[in-house]
């Protein structure tokens, strides 16, 4: 038998379509366009995109952002039954118990048809962000905002939240937040997604199994781990100490290093432009400036210590920039899934399209 690859580092599980990363030259493209291209466009573009394989022309992007808004509202039944779920942490475990509820609601539950996919896709696009903005309103004692089918998806879904439009500024971010948070080849949770799919299991069960997997600290978690650690260093009088006692305890400075890139994710320096903007527009960059400044002290502690460089990954400056939209910590993970979930359904079709069952052989030692 083959040696073991410890984490599967370095294997080719699958052929995809949907992403290409170069991880030396710190290149992605989704469906073989740069990421710097796309995060202009607005995120039912993008979705489109990833699941149709083509950037759509205004005659396809508008029935599909139609069919989108249409799917926005969730069942008043289903918001009256998450009343009971834990609200004390991270949303990503009440987002899990939603879409599973969610199921139970879907006609489509169980037809396999690729006509009946495309439906819940709709559905489960449609439906993260109000679900997700909701538990906000619900765990803060506050009214749950409908949708507003005149706003962006991004647009809409800080307008849930807050019960206030966003600035025209805020907006754009949000937007790109999805857009760069939504694909990224075989990561973690997709490859959970792909094997659930690989079973011929259903599309909500599938979109579970990702949403377990991105919850990790070592994966989409790692974004509420940004967060709180901006919060326990404070200020930039912290970061050395806080960074050599990590380090010399090989405990992780969250938000940094990848398993692909081995130099700066391209993701990241996108979100630390948008994140400055948004810093600045509010006039409060104290939490840019301290990301910026852990992001020099971990260079330079890895020059010092003669290590290979660690940079920053997707989720440091999202943390950032959403401690600058005014989004608590234990919404990041379930916020990076909203984005996600267009990248998930995408892998979901592929598995589907040319399907062979995953199972790989384990060592008995
Ligand atoms: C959306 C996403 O999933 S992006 C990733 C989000 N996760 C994080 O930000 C958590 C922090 N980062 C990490 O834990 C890792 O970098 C991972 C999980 C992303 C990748 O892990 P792996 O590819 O297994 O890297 P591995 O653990 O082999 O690390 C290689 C070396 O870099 C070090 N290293 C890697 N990341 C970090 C970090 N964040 N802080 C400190 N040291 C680190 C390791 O200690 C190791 O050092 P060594 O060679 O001296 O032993
Ligand atoms: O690709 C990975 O391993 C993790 C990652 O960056 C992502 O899921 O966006």
């Amino acid at each position: 038998m083959d040696q073991v690859k410890k984490g599967l580092e370095g294997v080719v599980a699958l052929d995809t379509q949907i992403s290409f990363i170069d991880g030396v030259q710190g290149i992605l493209r989704y469906r073989g366009i740069e990421i710097e291209k796309l995060a202009d466009l607005s995120y039912d573009a993008v979705s489109y995109l990833l699941i149709y394989g083509k950037i759509p022309d205004a005659g396809e992007l508008k029935p599909f952002s139609m069919e989108l808004i249409k799917e926005r509202d969730v069942h008043p039944h289903l918001l009256d039954m998450l009343k009971f779920c834990d609200f004390e942490h991270e949303f990503l475990d009440a987002l899990r118990t939603a879409i599973s509820v969610c199921a139970h609601f879907d006609e489509d539950l169980n037809d396999i048809s690729e006509q009946a996919n495309v439906r819940k896709a709709i559905r489960l696009i449609a439906r993260f962000p109000t679900l997700v903005a909701a538990f906000y309103r619900m765990a803060n004692g506050l009214e749950v905002i409908s949708p507003d089918p005149s706003l962006s998806h991004g647009a809409n879904f800080l307008y849930m939240l807050r019960g206030a439009l966003p600035t025209a500024l805020e907006a754009q971010a949000m937007e790109k937040d999805f857009i760069l948070s939504a694909e990224h080849e075989l990561n973690p949770s997709t490859f959970a997604l792909r094997i659930t799919a690989s079973t011929l299991s259903d599309m909500h069960s599938a979109v579970i199994s990702g949403l377990c997997t991105l919850k990790g600290s070592l994966h989409g978690g790692a974004r509420e781990g940004v967060m709180d650690m901006l919060d326990d260093i404070g200020s930039a009088d912290n970061i050395a100490a806080y960074v050599q006692e990590h380090l010399e305890h090989k405990q992780r400075i969250m938000g940094f290093g990848h398993r692909v890139y081995k130099t700066y994710d391209p993701r990241a320096r996108i979100y630390r432009d948008i994140a400055m903007q948004v810093a600045t527009e509010k006039g409060k960059s104290h939490w840019f400036d301290l990301a910026r400044e852990i992001e020099s002290v971990m260079y330079h502690e890895m020059v010092e210590n003669k290590h290979k460089p660690i940079y920053p990954n997707v989720d440091f400056y999202s943390g950032v920039l959403y401690k600058d939209l005014d989004i608590p910590s234990y919404m990041a993970t379930s916020i990076f899934a909203i984005g996600r979930i267009s990248g998930w359904i995408a892998h979901f079709m592929e598995q589907y399209a040319d399907n062979r069952v995953i199972r790989p052989r384990a060592h008995f030692v």
